[in-house]
């Protein structure tokens, strides 16, 4: 039962959870999951998109999207829409019919289970049971109602009616960002906290026919929801840090607010992706990160080499500016190229992605050998915002603190 004391505040029988915990938070879990249907080559994917919208009479769009193809750095993209599905809602096709409902509709369905495959694989990694998680974050750009994915999530999962839910709308390509540092946060100021974090995105909610204004975000979304178990110490016998999780920043670019962004609309979610963000994230980025890591890492800017990188693959120029700006030796973001290669831009799930073949990579080359210690994880979205991360892989040996 609450008790109120004597300054009118509540204490509740749960003491524990209102004490900090013990260290700074570190990621425990990580899965990934991709829609199975759909997987479309990069090569093919103007052909492909403007034979299924029905375009094939707008050479010239064509023959643009098959250039920005070439130069996404993508071999492939997953996508939950099938042909068959868009057979059935013609409405897809034209941005100035009526189609909200039926792409809520159906992402009511997919954005949850997606994320549920995530989340099953990063509760099974973690070992305790889906009951000993207290806080759920999902963030997604697929959110239209209420209640809305945290609740279908927790329900699929079998979570218990007292985790504390919460979802993330809209925050776009940092939401995944956004959501780490929310669970750091709730996981340092209640003790024994155990936050899964989910971001799930579908581009069935922005798919359209080619028109000027989309080329690029068509060529560069796919499908993918990424999980992680975020708990600080005590960690529990067979709890392992992944990575620990140990300051965080998010920092906006002023005046940039009109440069990337998205609007709903009765026809879907536009998107707006402008020429000049690669140039804006490599001018910034630098004085964002000493922002970030000042106080943390002895004079940051001279070390940016020493540093593991997990970076948002928002786009191939982007990688490539933040390569240049902080003078990274080749390979330095070779695991946001692979996914990138790999999947496309995910939105909010592909920093997940990112973190995960890091570490997978550290494993396959022996632990600790190929990561240094000290790592940054960056991810940016409309604002233009951006996450930023200091991250430090712990020891190999197995972590015991009770
Ligand atoms: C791989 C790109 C797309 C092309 O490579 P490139 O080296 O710049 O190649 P080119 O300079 O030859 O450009 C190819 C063509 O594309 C055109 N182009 C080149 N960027 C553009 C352009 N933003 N506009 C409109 N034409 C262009 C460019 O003008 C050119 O047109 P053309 O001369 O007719 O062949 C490259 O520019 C790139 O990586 N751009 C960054 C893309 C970007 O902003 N990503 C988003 C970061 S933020 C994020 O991840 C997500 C936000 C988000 C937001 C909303 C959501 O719903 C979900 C998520």
């Amino acid at each position: 039962m609450p008790i109120a004391n004597g300054n009118g505040a509540v204490r509740n029988s749960h003491r524990s959870m209102q004490q900090h915990a013990e260290g700074p938070a570190a990621m425990l879990a990580i899965g990934t999951a991709n829609p199975t249907g759909v997987v479309v080559p990069q090569d093919i994917f103007a052909e492909n998109i403007f034979r299924v919208t029905k375009s094939d009479h707008l050479t010239e769009l064509k023959e643009k999207m098959k250039r920005i193809c070439q130069k996404t750095g993508i071999d492939k993209r997953h996508f939950h829409l099938t042909e068959e599905s868009l057979a059935a809602h013609p409405e897809f096709l034209d941005r100035q019919v009526p189609s909200l409902d039926s792409r809520i509709d159906m992402a009511d369905t997919a954005v949850p289970e997606l994320a549920q495959c995530a989340a099953i694989k990063a509760i099974a990694e973690w070992g305790r049971p889906a009951t000993d998680i207290t806080h759920l974050v999902f963030s997604t750009y697929s959110a239209w109602q209420a209640p809305s994915f945290d609740h279908q999530l927790a329900a699929l999962l079998g979570l218990r009616p007292t985790v504390c839910r919460t979802i993330l709308s809209l925050h776009g390509c940092y939401g995944g960002g956004r959501a780490l540092h929310l669970a750091k946060q709730l996981a340092e100021n209640n003790h024994g906290a155990r936050v899964l974090v989910a971001c799930s995105e579908i581009t069935l909610v922005c798919f359209g026919g080619p028109d000027g204004g989309n080329l690029i975000g068509s060529a560069l979304f796919g499908d993918g929801a990424g999980a992680v178990i975020v708990g600080a110490g005590p960690f529990t016998e067979g709890e392992r840090p992944i990575f620990e999780m140990v300051s965080a920043t998010q920092t906006t670019i002023p005046r940039t607010e009109h440069v990337l962004g998205m609007q709903v609309s009765g026809g879907g979610v536009d998107f707006h992706l402008g020429i000049q963000v690669p140039m804006l994230i490599g001018q910034n980025i630098e004085k964002c990160l000493l922002d970030a890591f000042t106080g943390f890492v002895d004079d940051p800017s001279s070390s940016w080499n020493d540093l593991f990188w997990a970076v948002h693959p928002g786009g191939r120029q982007i990688l490539d500016n933040i390569d240049t700006e902080l003078k990274l030796e080749p390979g330095k973001l070779a695991a946001s190229r692979h996914v990138l290669r790999e999947y496309g831009n995910m939105s909010g799930a592909t920093i997940i992605f990112v973190l995960d073949e890091l570490r997978r990579r550290r494993k396959e080359d022996g632990d600790n050998l190929l990561l240094p210690e000290w790592g940054a994880m960056l991810a940016f979205g409309p604002g233009i915002t951006i996450e930023a991360m200091l991250l430090r892989c712990p020891g190999a040996s197995p972590l015991n603190n009770n």
